[in-house]
């Protein structure tokens, strides 16, 4: 008991993710920061504090302006839909919208004020999800038709990425159900999409209710955490559906974990930028430079942005992110970077950190 109460002026560090509990970005965190957090070159023992956060928006900004957040865990693209477009727009606008610093090496380089640092693979496995059936008990077909001949319309909640990976399994229901109204309502997370259910369920038990039931398309452990029924398990449509999420710190935060020294395996590098419009072979220019230097580029995207403070007559753009291993240690970096600043308009390094070797499995 005394060792106990010895560390309760026991340092924490502030991870915050897309809450509340439950949510696949939890899962992320667990994953990132299951082990003990002995800092590579601090004297004392760290601990991790989970923080939850609204919105992937306010994960960023708390961890741009909140000086308790350390970390921040957010979703960057899924196996079945692609891109989770808050992140990548978050990333774009960080860039687009950051003064460019003097701390900028080259001319048209950005450093946002925050630094990518490692990534975490979660397995996406969706169940329905539903706040009024009885106790726990298997999920049974019956369970399901006794419930929904009951009903004419029928909501169900979740977060907007869902709807992309569960669509066959919604039409397949709304076959199987062809009298129901099926109603899809996006909530800012997946276990927010159970709380809420059981607030309106709730309600509906307490006025007597709208004849509407509420359903949540949500993981198996937000049912724990909510104490709600499974309907159905594993209902989206590709089994191995896989959310990439990046982990984050501050730019200036030198404290950097242990495990994110492991030198072995690649390093992956996340380069985002902006080309001279209208420039033909502008974009292959870029990518040149990385077939020049024998950089294995392993991922390109791109999202539309629209620049109003531009008077160009082009009033629709993109906006480039791609990501590359190094596995050489031989190449002359400045000269590297300085190509890329000579074909960009606005390019950001935001960070090079180790493959996850849940990436191979
Ligand atoms: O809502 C959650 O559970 C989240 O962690 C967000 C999120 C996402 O934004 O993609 C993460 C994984 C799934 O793809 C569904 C939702």
């Amino acid at each position: 008991m005394e060792k106990f109460f010895n560390n309760l002026d026991l340092v924490t560090d502030h991870v915050i993710f897309l809450g509340p509990y439950g949510t696949y970005s939890h899962q992320a965190v667990m994953q990132e920061f299951d082990e003990d957090e002995e800092i590579k070159d601090g004297p004392e023992k760290r601990y991790i504090k989970l923080v939850t956060a609204k919105s992937i928006v306010e994960c960023f900004e708390e961890l741009e302006t909140n000086p308790a957040v350390r970390y921040a865990v957010v979703p960057l693209e899924n196996s079945t839909n692609g891109q989770v477009v808050f992140s990548y727009d978050i990333l774009r606008d960080k860039v687009l919208t950051t003064k460019r610093e003097e701390a900028g090496k080259f001319k048209n380089q950005v450093l946002p004020r925050l630094d990518v640092i490692g990534e975490q693979y979660v397995n996406i496995s969706h169940c329905l999800l539903c706040p009024t059936v009885g106790d726990e008990g298997e999920e049974t077909q019956t369970d399901m038709d006794r419930l929904f001949s009951q009903y004419k319309v029928i909501r169900i909640l979740s977060h907007p990425q869902v709807w992309g990976q569960v669509t066959e399994y919604l039409n397949k229901l709304q076959l199987k159900y062809p009298e129901i109204k099926f109603e899809k309502s996006d909530t800012n997370s997946t276990s927010e999409a159970v709380f809420k259910s059981v607030e309106y369920e709730r309600e509906r038990a307490k006025t007597g209710g709208n004849g509407v039931l509420t359903l949540a398309i949500a993981s198996e452990a937000a049912s724990k955490i909510f104490n709600v029924t499974i309907l159905e398990k594993s209902i989206n449509d590709k089994v191995g559906n896989t959310t990439r999420f990046l982990i984050l710190k501050k730019r200036e935060d030198t404290l950097v974990r242990k495990t994110i020294h492991d030198k072995s395996g690649d390093k992956v590098n996340l380069l985002t930028f902006g080309i001279e419009k209208n420039e033909p072979g502008s974009l292959v220019d870029v990518l040149m430079i990385l077939k020049k230097y024998q950089l294995n580029m392993v991922s390109v995207n791109s999202r539309p942005y629209n620049d109003p403070s531009n008077n160009d007559s082009k009033k629709w753009d993109y906006f480039f992110y791609i990501e590359f291993v190094c596995e050489r240690d031989d190449i002359d970096w400045n000269e590297f970077y300085q190509s890329i600043d000579n074909n960009c308009i606005t390019w950001c390094l935001w960070g090079s950190f180790p493959r996850n070797k849940r990436y191979y499995n």
